[in-house]
């Protein structure tokens, strides 16, 4: 097994920089280049020098095996952020016997062969990384603290018990067996059952978190559409003119809103026209807002044509500046910044009401292991009904469900599934 190392902080300059050196020979590369090393998880000042030439001095952090993030040997030196200084040191660890540079992910994927996290909290590591918003953040770290394969076990045990019942009578069929399993077995597999659909309700909730809430900005032409998406995105992302009809394509602007990452689409004025051109905008319009999680009608006193509202959708009234705008309910100026809060409120209410149904399972992958398993339990629940004589096809449903709920965490058929999953990993990690 090599001996990697890479640096784990990010590039670029920096106060300070963090290089992780992990296997069997990270003690004695360390040793090499600081002169000795201090007590596992005590904090060293050494100066770093390889041939006389002092490259750093920094700080020295020892892991042990059993109480490291990879499960080997680790050492974190923790140098001067320059980038001169961090090139150098690496240079000198490239130099060391038994020492190469980490692939992407690698750390991690050490920490996974080694047993010390599981697949489901690799991927909540992986998101956690990448996590850009509050709600984000949040939902990788209740991933990543194993809550995915705590679940799993505690649907494993139950299956593994209802397997076991029902394989005691196949080993009894010849004989009278004392006690009728399928009860028991029916009720474990029904627990189960209901869990699973549980969490693939919530599927939807944490795939908007992880992926981004759509909402699209609808209204008729001139209702300034255009302008409330600049002012929400702090930027011209859009043409805005006096002319009606100025939008054509579907603008995307990505942004936090409320906690929530928000694709924020701003879509050509609804009419009906006989202009060619408009007439697809409209219809790509129409399209996008039909597919969005929340609907923003943006009005302008007058009823939006060719779109209905649906139950949720938010509907406010604009140029709320201009003397003579009713202002009843929600209105917002996007020329002068009034309502603009209001509005983002609403929205990041409006994303949080549907995220709270967001349960653990935050991936396709996910999505995809639950279902073989729910598929495998009805079949195997159908079985039990038939009664004994189907008890080895019952049994091996099980087994599949078992497989199934088992790939969740990689306890099974991981080995293509982890060069995917690595992939999206920098060096480092
Ligand atoms: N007073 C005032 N004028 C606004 C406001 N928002 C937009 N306008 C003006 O209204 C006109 C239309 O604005 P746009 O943002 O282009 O409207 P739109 O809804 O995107 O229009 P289309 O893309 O053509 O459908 C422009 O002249 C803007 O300056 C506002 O809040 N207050
Ligand atoms: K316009
Ligand atoms: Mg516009």
């Amino acid at each position: 097994m090599n001996t990697i190392y890479a640096l784990a902080s990010a590039r670029g300059k920096s106060g300070v920089a963090v290089i992780r050196i992990s296997g069997p020979d990270a003690f004695p590369a360390a040793r090499s280049l600081a002169g000795s090393l201090p007590e596992p998880r005590r904090a060293g000042l050494r100066r770093l020098v390889e041939d006389g030439d002092i490259l750093d001095e920094a700080v020295v952090l020892c892991f042990a095996a059993d109480a490291s993030f990879t499960g080997e040997e680790t050492v974190e030196l923790h140098v001067h952020g320059a980038t001169a200084t961090v090139a150098a040191v690496l240079a000198a660890l490239s130099r060391l016997p038994g020492l190469r540079l980490a692939e992407p992910g690698e750390f991690t994927r050490r920490a996974l062969e080694n047993g010390r996290i599981d697949l489901a909290q690799v991927e909540g590591l992986s998101d956690l990384i990448e996590a850009e918003t509050e709600a984000q953040r949040r939902q990788a770290l209740r991933v990543l603290s194993g809550k995915v394969g705590a679940k799993a076990e505690e649907w494993r045990s139950a299956l593994i018990r209802a397997a076991a019942l029902i394989e005691a009578t196949i080993d009894f069929a010849d004989e009278d067996v004392p006690v009728d399993v399928a009860p028991e077995v029916l009720s474990l597999i029904a627990d189960v059952r209901a869990d699973l659909t549980r969490q693939l309700a919530g599927y939807g909730a944490a795939e908007m978190i992880r992926e981004g809430f759509e909402v699209a900005i609808v209204g008729r032409p001139n209702a300034g559409k255009s302008t409330l998406l600049n002012a929400l995105a702090g930027r011209e992302a859009a043409i805005t003119s006096e002319h009606a009809g100025t939008t054509r394509d579907v603008i995307e602007v990505r942004m936090d809103l409320g906690g929530f990452a928000v694709l924020l689409l701003d879509t050509a004025g609804l009419r009906e026209t006989e202009d060619v051109v408009e007439g697809i905008g409209i219809e790509r319009a129409l399209e996008r807002a039909e597919l969005a999680d929340l609907r923003v009608f943006l009005g302008d006193g007058e009823e939006t044509p060719l779109l209905q509202p649906r139950e949720g959708d938010i509907m406010v009234q604009g140029k709320s500046d201009l003397a003579g705008v009713m202002t009843g309910g929600l209105s917002v100026s996007g020329k002068t910044g009034e309502g603009l809060d209001a509005l983002v409120a609403e929205i990041g209410s409006r994303a949080a009401e549907r995220a709270s149904g967001a349960g653990l399972i935050t991936r396709e992958r996910h999505r995809a292991a639950i279902g073989r398993a729910l598929v495998a339990l009805e079949s195997a629940e159908l079985e039990v009904r038939n009664g004994p004589d189907r008890a080895e096809l019952a049994s091996e449903n099980l087994r599949g469900a078992i497989r199934a709920l088992d790939s969740l965490v990689g306890r099974v058929d991981v080995e293509d599934l982890l060069d995917q999953i690595f992939s999206s990993f920098c060096i480092g990690k």
